[in-house]
């Protein structure tokens, strides 16, 4: 072990966007003995944005979903020029996956029934104790038996049904929308404004500098960085004693009264029992092990021109036909059908960006860039019917594989939804038998109001340092009021002395 040892008043673990938000807190509110270890050699986390030509794009978060309601564009808006890919809004249109085209005003009425369902999920009472699936399911065939979708062929109504069912799975990570229970959904907080809020070509991680008050307004700049060390990957929090120690993968060891610990659920999964002495308390092992962790992969597809303007739409959306899907299954290509869209990039008119679920792919490790770029331009010409140049590079994520991330994000499924496992559980501190909070949790995962989002992720960080601080300003308290039993003493032995 390395004579490194220091001590700090808050140790945090994981400078992505939750423990660097709870780090400019701190330091902001003048606690500075801190110090953040970040396991990755870079900071960010979940978010990672890379140069390309171009400009910068991210392989993990990439839009602000809303803007009132979102601390993050509540903070930057009025200081950044945000751009906007509202999907919903702009012209999406849909291909067949064998290219043979269908109905588009039928389609709309089918896709505009859907998102209304899909958007009262997250008004539910608590009370729904189904799925998304289940919801979507029993509202969307009760719905269409109404006159106005008399004209609608059923299986045109299964395919639109099954590209939403897809699209969830995209969204959450999951493998099937029956997972997903609406309980947590149903009680996370709202957001008003555009849902597909971007940075433009300047990336996600701009909002570090934000957060370090870099701007708009250099003079207001909390150092930040000088207390992360990355390359520190934590092995072990020893919350066993008076002091916390934490060891490092390179045989460093730090020391703290309170840790901060950020590291995704994914983390947490696989290895709370090693990453904590002694382990966790039941309640937090059971929460850890029965909330569930989505597994999502980004792919952006480079062509060498901007994408042809005869195909000019936000969003080539595939409604895949029974036949594709069977003749796509037990073959290398099975992986597209789990792809719902390709989308445009806001100011990359080279690119086309899209989703997949990872855990579906077991050859993952395999899946290299070359077969992705093959796949996609096979299927893009098939649902468009169109001769189209074949893409020059593709970018592909790998949270998946990635030791400090191990997925994508956090999910709440039926299995937790019995446990009891959710956010707030997820959240609560771990405190030593003299009732001391010692540990505190945040991270997306322990966000009860946006759950799998930056701006959750955010909103934890403040709120564990807010945390942090109200527990040491009332420990100081204690230490005041403990004094005063010996200035009695003192004051009553000195009487004693002079009688
Ligand atoms: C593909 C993808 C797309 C997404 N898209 C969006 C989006 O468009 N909009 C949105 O709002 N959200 C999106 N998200 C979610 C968003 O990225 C996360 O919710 C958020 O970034 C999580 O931040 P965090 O600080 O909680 O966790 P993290 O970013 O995971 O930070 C935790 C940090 O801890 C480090 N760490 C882990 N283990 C250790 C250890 N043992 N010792 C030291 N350090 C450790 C990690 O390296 C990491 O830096 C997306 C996520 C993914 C994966």
């Amino acid at each position: 072990i390395e004579p490194q040892n220091t001590h700090h008043r808050v140790v945090i673990v994981g400078a992505g966007i939750s423990g660097y938000s709870a780090a400019a807190r701190l330091i902001e509110n003048e606690l500075d003995d801190i110090l953040v270890l970040e396991a990755e050699d870079r900071i960010g986390g979940r978010i990672h944005s890379v140069p390309i030509n171009g400009g910068i794009i991210d392989m993990g978060a990439q839009w602000l979903h809303g803007q009132g309601g979102n601390i993050i564009y509540e903070m930057i808006g009025a200081n950044f020029s945000f751009g906007d890919s509202s999907f919903e809004n702009t012209t999406y249109h849909f291909w067949q996956s064998d290219g043979t085209s269908e109905n588009q005003a039928q389609i709309g009425q089918l896709v505009e029934l859907s998102q209304g369902i899909m958007s009262a999920v997250y008004s539910q009472e608590p009370s729904y104790l189904g799925t998304f699936g289940s919801f979507f399911v029993a509202n969307y065939w009760r719905e269409l038996r109404s006159t106005i979708y008399n004209a609608i062929p059923w299986s045109l109504a299964l395919k639109v049904q099954n590209f939403f069912h897809v699209s969830t799975n995209n969204y959450f990570g999951t493998n099937s929308w029956f997972d997903i229970s609406i309980e947590v959904y149903s009680t996370h907080g709202s957001t008003t404004g555009s849902q597909w809020v971007t940075w433009r070509n300047e990336g996600f991680h701009t909002v570090f500098e934000f957060l370090s008050r870099r701007r708009p307004d250099p003079t207001q700049y909390l150092d930040v960085e000088s207390k992360i060390l990355t390359n520190k990957e934590v092995t072990n929090v020893d919350w066993s004693g008076g002091v916390i120690t934490l060891q490092c993968g390179d045989n460093t060891q730090y020391t703290a009264d309170h840790v901060i610990f950020t590291a995704s659920l994914g983390v947490l999964k696989d290895r709370h029992r090693t990453l904590f002495s002694p382990v966790l308390p039941a309640d937090k092992v059971s929460a850890i092990e029965n909330s569930e962790y989505g597994t999502l992969e980004k792919i952006f597809l480079e062509f060498a021109q901007p994408i042809n303007d005869s195909i000019d739409f936000a969003q080539y959306s595939i409604l895949w036909t029974q036949n594709d899907i069977n003749m796509l299954l037990g073959t290398p290509r099975e992986w597209l059908t789990e792809m719902a869209y390709f989308r445009r990039v806001d100011a990359f008119p080279n690119l086309l960006g899209t989703f997949f679920v990872g855990s579906r792919i077991p050859d993952f490790n395999e899946f290299n860039v070359s077969r992705i770029i093959d796949d996609c331009h096979w299927l893009l010409q098939r649902i468009t019917g169109q001769v189209l140049s074949r893409p020059i590079n593709a970018y592909r994520s790998e949270w998946i594989t990635k030791r400090n991330f191990m997925g994508a994000y956090s999910l709440f499924t039926m299995n937790s939804a019995h446990h009891g496992a959710n956010p707030s559980e997820l959240a609560k501190p771990v405190y030593d038998s003299n009732g001391r909070p010692r540990i505190f949790f945040a991270g997306e995962h322990t966000s009860s109001n946006f759950s799998g989002y930056t701006h959750g992720a955010v909103e934890t960080g403040f709120q564990a340092a807010r945390d942090v601080l109200e527990h040491l300003e009332q420990s100081s308290g204690v230490q005041i009021m403990s004094k005063y039993p010996m200035i009695l003493i003192t004051i009553l032995s000195s009487f004693l002395f002079k009688f």
